[in-house]
């Protein structure tokens, strides 16, 4: 049977990345997704982006929508500092087996734990069986249809404090006017827009922080 695209990139990780290495892990997958095969990992230009603001809200428990093949993940966990954590979420099972890898691969398996499922299911749980309290920091780049429920969702199960930084990947390509339009209209939400472009293209995109306000 052969092989899927995202199995290709881990195979190119594997092969010339350097284990225990976040930053090569994560060159690698750039290399490889904008010379051979374009893949809808976060990329190094919004990646910075993503970098920042980690760095400024230095999450002790940071949450992830939409793992693919673990590109964000790696790019947040090497970030966080001693003792944080990351939950990221990813319901395709063969996503999960590849982003585990990655995980692996790159010497950050200690500080992420990958859920599988829909986050629709996940977030109702952190609480009680993933030992959350609330979430520092939470990362958008699953359906672009969901980031409106999932936001909502997250309120309605209590998991936002006064100062929750939410960042979401595509308000551009390929949009998310839904969300775009209920943060940014919401009194509760402080938000921030990121113009950048769309990973490995020249084509806009950008990036959007909302500050949860109690
Ligand atoms: C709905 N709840 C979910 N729960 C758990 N895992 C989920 C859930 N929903 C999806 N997943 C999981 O999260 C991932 C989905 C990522 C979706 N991302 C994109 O579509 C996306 C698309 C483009 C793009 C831009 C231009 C163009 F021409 C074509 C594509 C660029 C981007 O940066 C993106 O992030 C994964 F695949 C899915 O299993
Ligand atoms: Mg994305």
């Amino acid at each position: 049977m052969n092989q899927s695209k995202e199995q290709r990139i881990l195979n190119f990780v594997l092969q010339n990345a350097v284990r225990g290495d976040p930053c090569s892990v994560l060159d690698a997958i750039d290399k490889y997704c904008s010379q051979k095969e374009w893949a809808m990992n976060v990329g190094s230009e919004k990646g910075v982006i993503l970098d920042k603001t980690v760095e400024e809200v230095s999450p002790s428990v940071a949450l992830e929508l939409g793992t693919y093949c673990g590109y964000s993940g790696v790019r947040i966990a090497r970030r966080l500092k001693e003792g944080a954590r990351l939950l990221t979420v990813e319901f395709n099972p063969e996503f999960a087996a590849i982003a585990k890898q990655m995980f692996e691969f790159a010497g950050v398996q200690d500080k992420v734990r990958l859920l599988e499922g829909p986050s629709q299911e996940v977030i109702p749980q952190l609480k009680k069986k993933y030992e959350v309290d609330t979430l520092d920091f939470v990362f958008l780049d699953h359906w672009k249809d969901r980031y409106a429920p999932d936001t909502i969702l997250l309120q309605e199960c209590n998991l936002l404090r006064k100062g929750s930084v939410l960042l979401a990947d595509n308000v551009i390509i390929p949009g998310a006017p839904e969300f775009l339009n209920y943060i940014r209209n919401n009194s509760h939400f402080q938000c921030t827009n990121y113009p950048s472009h769309l990973e490995y293209m020249k084509a806009g995109d950008a990036m959007e922080k909302a500050v949860f306000l109690g």
